[in-house]
């Protein structure tokens, strides 16, 4: 599907949404409900990845295919690896195939799991036969990606004698563990975090439990987006959403008073206010715990005009697509002047914004979702745009509450 998005008349925007729980919350608490069927969920989200999420912990013989859901492949590799009796070969989509897992699997065949790759080594699919674990230590590189040591995490209390984790290197995409070790302390099961050190004593039993999962921040991030480029006076209610999150992306918050978008924080929703503009020239913001906004910020820079340096992005390049090259090429057709790195980019100040680029998504759903805004400054096609559905089905959807002229191109 192709979309044409086209500027409004009016850029003074009113609107009230509900978005969607959280995906990374939801798969958290799926996986955690199946061990533990005493836990419920409220404010499921209603993604593709939460889906497959779903459908996978269902299995307990034959291919699980995950999709483009890297949480659910990282996660669901520690939940079969830890079922005695369960012969699993989990896959998915041609890019889950290039999305390495090699320092998760290597740190569960040290703690005694049984798991073969089908295909490349270090990457799905792989061939899980699930055992009975109860080694207590081990060590794990932390720098590529938190998902491993997530899913780990989840498992832990389940073991019988629980988990020692040591993370070696520097930590990435931190707030993502302590969502994890979070929503364990939700369910009882006994954790610390000290150093590099992370340990989570084992629990048999949890009482019934309630996990409400808050909505999700990276999809705030493009209302975020969408008051930097409006008009000042604008206003947007975001539900259900609470000051004290567990998602790491609430950053949102303080990032976007650089953008004159100010939250104000009630019992079950936030409140955005564009109150003023953007002060400074250029922006920097290190992102390596907060990587999954960095599409957004750059692509407000940009409608703005505004220059920006951000770091902090090595694990950009293993995300639903390489996000570093698809960036710099797709802002770039729009007229920016960008340079990546391996871990950065940068953007220059400038006020080019060429009219009905056709933007390429990548299968990746932050690519839409991310360029969608600057239809506030310039009219632009989005090509497969029903990508979206990754995170967020209702996307498309909710943006038409905001008075964006959204119609299908082809
Ligand atoms: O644990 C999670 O729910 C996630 C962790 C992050 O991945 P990395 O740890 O690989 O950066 C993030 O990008 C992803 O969208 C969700
Ligand atoms: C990186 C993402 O997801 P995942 O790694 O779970 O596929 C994302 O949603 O931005």
């Amino acid at each position: 599907m192709k979309l044409h998005l086209s500027t409004p008349p009016n850029r003074l925007i009113k609107a009230d949404i509900e978005i969607t729980g959280s995906k990374s919350e939801s798969n958290r608490s799926l996986l955690l409900r199946a061990l533990y069927p005493n836990i419920s969920i409220k404010n499921l989200s209603n993604s593709d990845d939460a889906k497959v999420m779903e459908m996978g912990l269902q299995t307990r013989k034959g291919t699980v295919d995950i999709h483009h859901a890297g949480t659910a492949m990282r996660f669901l590799t520690g939940y079969f690896a830890s079922q005695a009796g369960t012969d699993v070969t989990l896959t998915g989509s041609q890019r889950m195939t290039e999305r390495p897992v090699k320092v998760l699997v290597e740190a569960l065949r040290r703690l005694g799991s049984d798991i073969e790759y089908e295909k490349n080594e270090g990457y799905p699919p792989i061939r899980i036969k699930g055992k009975k674990l109860n080694e207590r230590r081990v060590s794990l590189p932390a720098d590529i990606s938190s998902q491993y040591i997530s899913s780990l995490l989840l498992i832990a209390p389940s073991l019988e004698n629980g988990l020692e984790l040591e993370l070696v290197g520097k930590i990435t995409s931190v707030p993502y563990i302590k969502m994890t070790l979070g929503l364990l302390s939700e369910i009882g099961a006994v954790n610390s975090f000290k150093g590099n050190v992370i340990k989570v004593e084992p629990k048999t039993m949890v009482r019934p439990t309630v996990l409400t999962v808050e909505s999700d921040w990276s999809s705030a991030s493009y209302f975020y987006s969408i008051l930097a480029l409006c008009e000042i006076g604008s206003e947007i209610k975001l539900s259900a959403y609470k000051k004290n999150s567990l998602q790491g992306d609430s950053v949102l918050a303080d990032i976007y008073e650089d953008f004159g978008v100010q939250t104000s924080f009630s019992d079950t929703h936030i409140l955005l206010k564009k109150i003023g503009n953007h002060q400074q020239k250029e922006l920097q913001y290190d992102l390596a715990n907060a990587p999954d906004i960095a599409q957004t910020i750059a692509a407000t820079c940009f409608g703005l005009g505004v220059g920006c340096h951000l770091t902090g992005l090595h694990t950009l390049k293993i995300k639903e697509t390489d996000r570093l090259e698809a960036l710099h090429t797709e802002l770039g057709k729009m007229g920016a002047n960008i340079s990546v790195t391996d871990k950065t980019l940068t953007l220059m100040p400038s006020s080019t914004l060429k009219k009905d680029v056709a933007i390429d998504t990548y299968n990746d759903h932050r690519m839409a979702m991310a360029f969608a805004p600057l239809a506030l400054k310039t009219s632009l096609y989005i090509n497969d745009a029903e990508v979206v559905s990754k995170s967020y089905p209702d996307f498309w959807k909710d943006l038409q509450f905001l008075q964006l002229a959204v119609r299908e191109a082809e």
